[in-house]
């Protein structure tokens, strides 16, 4: 059975390459597309906005019109409309898969709780390449994380809102993990000034913003003569999109509970 998926944030960066990503996927159709009340976009062609020609989908201002139309709900938008996106979800019995970031405890919490009633992929980022960076940067971490400097740096885009990236802030918390440690107490955030001499057990996040750059990571494990670096490059929003469609195939039939790309791709044993 085709599995009907909708797309929130239908016009923004990700939204228009969704729209591409299932067109050209297998088993899965675009079902509805939705922008926020007020948007210029509300009545445009889904597929005209996503640069593939006329598919005969208008984007709507309101979940609640469409709901019949689709079985799943991919939302990369921004924390505060994912959280009203996830309610809506979880009244209705849509599955959904949550690419947005940059939310704080409350949110997480939210996601958790909704993953009770519904079944949900959330991850920071949805390419092949950054979830096995994840798996590498723990066998990094066992090795050499105990007496090495623990350093994460990320570049993006200039019109990024959030930062560090949710990418680097997995990065860590998967590192930290395996080293017993807590980013609320070991990450450090900001450099500036007199700022005294590194903790070794800190992990350090950089960020870098400007022009294009999809998405760049790097993280190092630094010691007296040797620095082992570990970094991943997206040059395509579309491996992001492919991988958000892959995990709302993955979801189909799952009634409920939190997973995220590595259960996907199934890396846990790697
Ligand atoms: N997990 C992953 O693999 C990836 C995650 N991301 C994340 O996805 C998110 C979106 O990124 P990107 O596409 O570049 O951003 P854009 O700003 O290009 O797109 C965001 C879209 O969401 C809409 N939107 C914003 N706020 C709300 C709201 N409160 N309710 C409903 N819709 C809203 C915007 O509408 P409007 O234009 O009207 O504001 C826009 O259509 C970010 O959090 C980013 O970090 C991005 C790439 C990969
Ligand atoms: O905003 C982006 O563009 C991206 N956001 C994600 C993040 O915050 O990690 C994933 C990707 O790097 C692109």
């Amino acid at each position: 059975m085709t599995l009907k998926v909708a797309i929130v944030g239908a016009g923004g960066r990700m939204g228009r390459q969704l729209i591409q990503a299932l067109q050209q996927s297998e088993g899965v159709m675009l079902g509805a597309a939705f922008e926020r009340k007020g948007s210029t976009l509300i009545g445009a062609d889904a597929g005209e906005l996503a640069g593939i020609g006329h598919l005969g989908i208008a984007v709507e201002d309101e979940l609640a019109k469409g709901k019949e139309r689709f079985d799943l709900l991919i939302d990369f938008t921004r924390p505060e409309g994912t959280l009203e996106h996830l309610r809506f979800c979880c009244e209705n019995g849509k599955n959904m898969v949550i690419g947005t970031t940059g939310f704080d405890d409350a949110g997480k919490a939210a996601i958790q709780a909704a993953a009770q009633h519904i079944a949900v992929v959330f991850a920071s980022n949805y390419s092949v390449g950054v979830n096995l960076v994840f798996k590498l940067l723990e066998k990094a971490a066992k090795v050499m994380g105990d007496y090495s400097d623990i350093e994460i740096i990320e570049a993006h885009h200039r019109h990024k809102v959030d930062a560090p990236s949710g990418t680097a802030l997995s990065m860590g918390e998967h590192i930290a993990k395996v080293l017993g440690r807590d980013l609320k107490t070991h990450g450090v955030f900001t450099r500036q000034g007199i700022t005294g001499e590194r903790k070794r057990e800190d992990i350090g996040f950089a960020t870098v913003r400007g022009g294009d750059v999809v998405g760049e990571h790097s993280v190092w494990f630094a010691d007296e003569g040797e620095r082992v670096e570990i970094a991943h490059k997206a040059s395509s929003r579309m491996t992001f999109a492919k991988g958000a469609v892959r995990a709302a195939q993955w979801l189909a039939g799952k009634e409920k509970g939190l997973f995220d790309m590595t259960d996907v791709l199934d890396l846990n044993n790697l």
